[in-house]
């Protein structure tokens, strides 16, 4: 034996006495997450139990990062740690996360990143069936694209809230990075049309007119969609990310074609249950105002005085003729704290319309 066969022996043995001892404490974690879930069903009832908890995920999630010292990223650890929840809370009960079909768009890697790979993922035709999915009790929960760094509101998805009676868990942000995209061995075939979701060519519309000006924009339902129909098509492409590329096995033209290089989109999770607070939240509110001159300033002006900070406004037509409002509020802080129930408050007598979408902890990783 070299030396140098010697010096890999006793460090390999090193790795394989620690991978013994990660081994013997995931599955100690596992037993306590199985006990816990006796617990819960024993107080809340074998129906009604909530494996589910955001909040408590969370604070695992930031201590992890918290005490982390390395050499391992922070961030690299925590995904270690949500995957391994994720098992964990399998073995409690699997859960079924509704997401805009087919497989392999941007919201199923959201479900992934958020739920970790244990999640089951159930694709939907439309975002409509993932909010209806949710409230009908067929998926757990659901994730939505809210808001891309590029493209602004996902206005659809908001006017969806309103229609809608399910609750705000969590939110989640990933980085969107789009390809261009062919059928296998069809990288020298010219492009004549690309196939995209509205968002996606809009995102990349720079890039597209300087390379592919003369191509046919054909917008799909989702970048999957996409994806799908040009595993059989000659001469077109499809905009989509990693996951699409993988699934349907298709070429890559051209890797990060979005035109902004901090492209990233926000993401809600959508479930049925009130999520305690977790030490860093936020709420989303749904207001309508009263058509008066300085309505607006009457809904604001209360988070001011309670020392609240607003993280996001949004305006939408409330659909009640022409010039009447909605407005989606996003705030710091969680409807348990006393500040913010004295806001909700004073904001029911001011507004038309209050719908409290719901509480939940900061996105982590
Ligand atoms: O603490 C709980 O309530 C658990 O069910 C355990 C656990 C975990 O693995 O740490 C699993 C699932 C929950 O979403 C939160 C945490």
């Amino acid at each position: 034996m070299t030396e140098q066969e010697k010096a890999l022996r006793v460090l390999r043995d090193k790795i394989d006495t620690i991978d013994q001892e990660i081994q013997v404490l995931l599955n100690k974690r596992a037993e306590c997450a199985q006990e816990v879930a006796e617990v819960k069903e024993s107080f809340e009832g074998k129906q009604d139990a909530v494996f589910y908890r955001p909040e408590r995920e969370a604070q695992v999630l930031r201590r992890v990062m918290e005490r982390n010292q390395g050499p391992l990223p922070a961030k690299e650890v925590a995904r270690l740690f949500r995957e391994i929840m994720s098992v964990c809370l399998a073995l409690e009960k699997p859960m079924r996360v509704a997401f805009l079909g087919p497989e392999g768009t941007f919201t199923q890697q959201a479900a992934f990143k958020h739920f970790g790979h244990s999640a089951v993922s159930a694709p939907m035709n439309v975002l409509d069936d993932v909010f209806r999915e949710v409230e009908a009790g067929a998926a757990n929960y659901g994730v939505v694209p809210i808001e891309n760094s590029t493209e602004g509101m996902a206005t659809h998805t908001l006017d969806l809230f309103r229609r809608h009676n399910v609750q705000i868990c969590g939110e989640l942000e990933l980085r969107i990075h789009q390809h261009l995209l062919v059928a296998k061995n069809e990288t020298a075939t010219p492009i004549t049309k690309i196939y995209a979701h509205q968002e996606s060519f809009a995102q990349c519309r720079s890039w597209l007119e300087s390379h592919y000006p003369d191509a046919k924009h054909i917008a799909v339902s989702s970048n999957a969609q996409g994806a799908k129909r040009v595993m059989s098509e000659v001469g077109a492409a499809a905009i989509a990310g990693d996951m699409a590329q993988d699934l349907y096995d298709l070429d890559i033209i051209e890797r990060n074609i979005e035109d902004l290089p901090d492209n990233t989109t926000r993401f809600l999770v959508l479930g049925k249950q009130h999520v305690g607070p977790s030490g860093d939240d936020k709420t989303s509110l749904l207001l309508a105002a009263h058509n008066k001159p300085g309505a607006l300033y009457t809904l604001l002006e209360p988070f001011h005085r309670h020392g609240i900070s607003l993280t996001r406004i949004e305006t939408r037509p409330a659909g009640q003729g022409a010039w009447s409002y909605l407005f989606y509020i996003d705030f710091e802080g969680h409807c348990d704290d006393d500040n913010v129930k004295l806001v909700i408050t004073e904001l029911e007598q001011q507004s038309t319309e209050l719908k409290l979408l719901g509480s939940y902890p900061k996105a982590v990783i």
